[in-house]
């Protein structure tokens, strides 16, 4: 099945735009499993379990498992989320981008080790570093485009010859002449509102993933009111606004899985609120 077909099919059955990111600490977890870095899949596990109904979809990070040597345990919890949440896409939060041979070693890792439905890719380095990763058709690539940090402006917002911004010439890319197999989807982050709608604009049909509502600050209403689909009657691309701090760690105690789960209710609610705002 095709990432998108997929992605669709999670809206539907969950009704939910919520993407819940799993950047797991252990310097974070809960009572006894607090600073255990063996407990990593356990947390997350826990996580999923809490949440499979009301999100889109789970965003690993793929530098939380790395850090403290857990790749075992990442390959574990994508089994684990394929088994206890089929129907849910999992968003391998891995931003590479390298050479080509080198990044056909980066899809073989997203793809077949971990067994992901999408992936988050730097486009820095030009077309011929996403080439490779095109060859998965049914697999999901998200282009970082307006990235939700501060220093993301240092680039991103710089001016071209063309008149462009440069995340604006990276839109207009993915949703054109990069966008050879239909895979392609841009990343935006959530706190910047004013951008999220010019992407759309750009790339209207293609899917759209905002990290940054929660622990960064970013509104979940105004982001899905700037991104949401039906706008003007156009339409548009799905729309996946992630949360990872926020409800990972919505409470350190040992209620931390039904925490989570309220955690996630309230933003999925927030995000519709922002949806039916929109129309
Ligand atoms: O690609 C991403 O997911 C991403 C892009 C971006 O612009 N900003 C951003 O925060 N992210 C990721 O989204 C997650 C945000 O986490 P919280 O701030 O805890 O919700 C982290 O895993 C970041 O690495």
């Amino acid at each position: 099945m095709k990432f998108t077909d997929k992605l669709a099919a999670a809206e539907r059955t969950n009704d939910s735009l919520l993407c819940v990111g799993l950047d797991p600490e252990p310097s974070k977890f809960p009572g006894a499993w607090q600073h255990d870095p063996s407990r990593i899949f356990d947390f997350c596990a826990t996580i999923v379990d809490a949440t499979k109904d009301p999100v889109l979809a789970y965003k690993p990070q793929v530098a939380y498992f790395a850090a403290q040597r857990a790749e075992d345990q990442l390959e574990r919890l994508m089994a684990h989320i394929r088994k206890a949440a089929p129907g849910v896409p999992v968003i391998l939060d891995a931003k590479r981008g390298d050479i080509g041979s080198t990044a056909e070693q980066y899809a073989l890792e997203a793809f077949e080790r971990y067994q992901a439905d999408a992936v988050t890719l730097s486009p820095f380095m030009g077309f011929d570093s996403v080439e490779p990763w095109l060859k998965y058709e049914d697999k999901g690539l998200f282009l970082l485009c307006r990235t939700s940090n501060p220093g993301g402006s240092d680039l991103q917002a710089q001016r071209l010859v063309t008149g462009d911004l440069l995340y604006e010439h990276i839109a207009r890319l993915a949703q054109g002449p990069w966008n050879r197999t239909g895979q392609l989807g841009t990343v935006v982050g959530a706190t910047f509102p004013a951008e999220i709608e010019r992407v759309r604009e750009l790339a209207p049909t293609l899917p759209l993933l905002i990290p940054g509502v929660g622990a960064q600050g970013g509104d979940a209403l105004a982001t899905v009111r700037a991104g949401w689909r039906s706008r003007d009657g156009r339409t548009s691309g799905p729309v996946v606004v992630n949360s990872s701090r926020a409800i990972l760690y919505a409470s350190r105690g040992n209620e931390f899985a039904a925490a989570a789960r309220a955690a996630a209710e309230a933003t999925r609610a927030s995000l519709a609120a922002g949806r039916s705002a929109a129309g």
